[in-house]
């Protein structure tokens, strides 16, 4: 608690523009790990964490999403301004604020100040990323611009360590209430004009030129998208070439634990359930780590560098064209993580109309989930072949997957518009500096991936499965039985019983339980069918070898449909209860699951069909 003329502050909220490193000082502040990267809207609700001060009180800290001002255009900018107001679900104002500020952008970011000092609510202004105006000759008269608005200034590094130790000092006893006198008939922007003419020195004016240079390629009308799509391009050749070896080592270890169990253990129920169930089923998900590493390191770094907002830029007129526009953009970007965020994220977005069109198409971006299940069924019936000495055809095939995503969603998006923009003139997005990502924010970044990862193996998919190797492995055969014990198991007989129905894909009864499963988490499939194949083996290789195994025991055509099948693949649990969250109504839910269906279904007919046309 922080005492000011006999006032305790318990409660303190990070207030301030978008991207201006509000979570950065409050992950150095609390020593949590929030998401944090160049470009706006990266926050989208209210984060709360906990801090002692030197003198060891305890505080409240509370990020908030970025907000351009305190009349909210979008939902994220409703909670800070609701927060700021003490109007927030009921929940108290906060007793201070910290107003975070980009030193390098005060033109923009001393508008929200004075909208701030309005309130008269005790502050502390945290003039972050002083490193980079420092870098870039900006000179601030710290004590002038104190003594004008009446509040205490803290020069921040939030992104280096020991960069937040003057603000936690200033926690402890520098909050004051504004003396600046602003009415509401103020004009901001004259004020802020008095403010930098009396306050701010550009000492070196070239230093924004780098920026502008390179944008002049990176936004250029040609050159542009052409870099965009060798970026993407790179980005799904790396996923196949560089995680081969890593892959193939994680494939021997559980080869060599497989085995290892099998001549240690006798014969039994122990022993099948760890090959069959745990080795099989858990070890072959594993492998895919090491593509679903690449992924990320190569997002990490594009949304570290500031390259994202640009993209979003190029993308607009094509997003125009559907309707859409470039604010659409992050949210189905960050859907290629995975549907949840990228869901979360259109709160960013201001039409509701938009923000809807959104949120049904995000699940039709490629999940980091579905890549395992990708990558498993291209190694299996694409041939690993390079084209014209330079592309590898796999990862060829893969990034048209990942763009068949995209131009379904494109499609659906065309027609639930109409091709109507809500807008009149799209897009107004702030492009951030170019930024060389930080070797320990990607590292940490792909260290979350990792436990991400794991805890989904050691949680989820462990117990499916240990739960599939119990239901394929009994009940047993009955006595004099012919067919393959699996069969007459319970995997056996709901897979039979379902399979009519997706015959007509070319789906066996081993998918039809695969595709079940897989609703509790896309990676599950994997899973699913390592411990099917395995428990129904009579050759021990199988499970270990599934790659070798379904290209073998499938029919090419059987593949493909399989692969089109997960453009679409109706989407996990999860994914569905944070569209019921984020809309609140299930007919929404009900909507997005039934046209998803439907649309695997018909891409899945069709290409099982053609595909049968070409191969046997
Ligand atoms: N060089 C430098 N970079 C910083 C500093 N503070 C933050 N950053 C970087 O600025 C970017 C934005 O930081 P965030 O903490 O996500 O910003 P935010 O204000 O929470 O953004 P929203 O959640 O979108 O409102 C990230 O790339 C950070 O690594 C700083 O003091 N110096
Ligand atoms: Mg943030």
């Amino acid at each position: 608690m922080t005492e000011l003329n006999n006032k305790i502050y318990s409660r303190i909220a990070l207030v301030g523009n978008p991207n201006c490193g509000k979570t950065a000082l409050f992950n150095q502040l609390t020593g949590s790990r929030q998401k944090v990267a160049n470009y706006a809207g990266v926050t989208v609700e209210r984060k709360e964490g906990r801090l002692t001060t030197p003198q060891g009180r305890p505080i409240t800290i509370i990020d908030l999403p970025g907000a351009y001002s305190l009349n909210a255009a979008s939902p994220d900018e409703e909670v800070t301004r609701d927060m700021c107001m003490g109007k927030y679900r009921n929940e108290a104002a906060p007793d201070a604020l910290i107003c975070v500020i980009d030193a390098t952008n005060l033109r923009l970011h001393l508008r929200f100040v004075l909208e701030i000092c309005r309130l008269k609510r005790p502050m502390i202004i945290a003039m972050n990323m002083s490193d980079i105006a420092k870098r870039r000759g900006i000179e601030i008269d710290i004590p002038k611009l104190e003594s004008i608005l009446g509040v205490t200034i803290i020069p921040t590094i939030a992104t280096k360590k020991g960069g937040a130790k003057n603000l936690l000092e200033a926690i402890h006893h520098s909050f004051k209430v504004p003396t600046i006198e602003l009415t509401n008939e103020t004009d901001l922007h004259v004020e802020v004009r008095k403010l930098l003419l009396e306050c701010v020195e550009n000492t070196s004016p070239t230093s924004l030129e780098f920026d502008e240079k390179v944008d002049r390629w990176v936004l250029h009308p040609i050159v542009g998208p052409i870099l965009l799509l060798v970026l993407l391009f790179i980005m799904f050749q790396a996923v196949f070439s560089w995680a081969q070896p890593f892959m193939d080592a994680i494939q021997d270890f559980t080869t060599w634990l497989g085995t290892q169990l099998s001549y240690l253990l006798p014969d039994g129920m122990l022993r099948g359930l760890l090959v069959d169930g745990i080795c099989a089923g858990v070890g072959t998900t594993f492998a895919f780590l090491p593509q679903i590493l690449i992924l990320f390191l190569w997002i990490l770094c594009l949304e570290e560098s500031g390259y994202l907002p640009r993209a979003a830029f190029l993308l607009d007129r094509i997003m125009a064209s559907v309707g859409l526009n470039g604010r659409s953009f992050i949210p189905l970007l960050s859907s290629f993580a995975c549907a949840i965020p990228g869901i979360m994220a259109t709160r960013t977005i201001p039409s509701a109309k938009d923000r809807l069109v959104t949120i049904l198409i995000a699940p039709l971006m490629t999940c980091s989930a579905r890549l395992p299940v990708y990558a498993l069924l291209i190694a299996a019936f694409v041939p690993k072949k390079t084209i014209w000495y330079l592309f590898n055809l796999q990862g060829i095939v893969l990034l048209g997957l990942y763009l068949a995503g995209i131009v379904a969603a494109f499609l659906v998006a065309f027609v639930l518009k109409k091709g109507k923009s809500s807008y009149e003139n799209s897009l107004i997005l702030e492009l951030p500096s170019y930024r060389f990502p930080s070797l320990r924010d990607i590292t940490f970044g792909l260290w979350q991936r990792i436990v991400i990862f794991v805890s989904r193996v050691g949680n989820i998919i462990l117990t499916v499965s240990i739960l599939l190797w119990a239901l394929s492995s009994f009940p047993s055969a009955p006595a004099g039985a012919t067919g393959p014990a699996i069969d007459y198991s319970y995997a056996g007989m709901i897979g039979h019983w379902i399979q009519p129905l997706f015959a007509p894909i070319g789906f066996n009864w081993e998918i039809c339980v695969a595709l079940i499963l897989g609703l509790a988490a896309r990676e599950v499939a994997i899973t699913s069918l390592a411990t099917v194949y395995a428990v129904g083996a009579v050759d021990t290789d199988a499970p270990t070898q599934l790659i070798h195994f379904l290209s073998t025991q499938w029919s090419i055509p059987t593949g493909l449909a399989l692969l089109a099948w997960y453009v679409f693949a109706p989407q996990c649990f999860s994914t569905l209860a944070v569209i019921k969250k984020e809309t609140g109504s299930w007919k929404i839910v009900i909507g997005t699951l039934a046209y998803l269906f439907f649309l695997s279904y018909l891409c899945s007919f069709v290409t099982w069909h053609v595909a049968s046309l070409f191969f046997k």
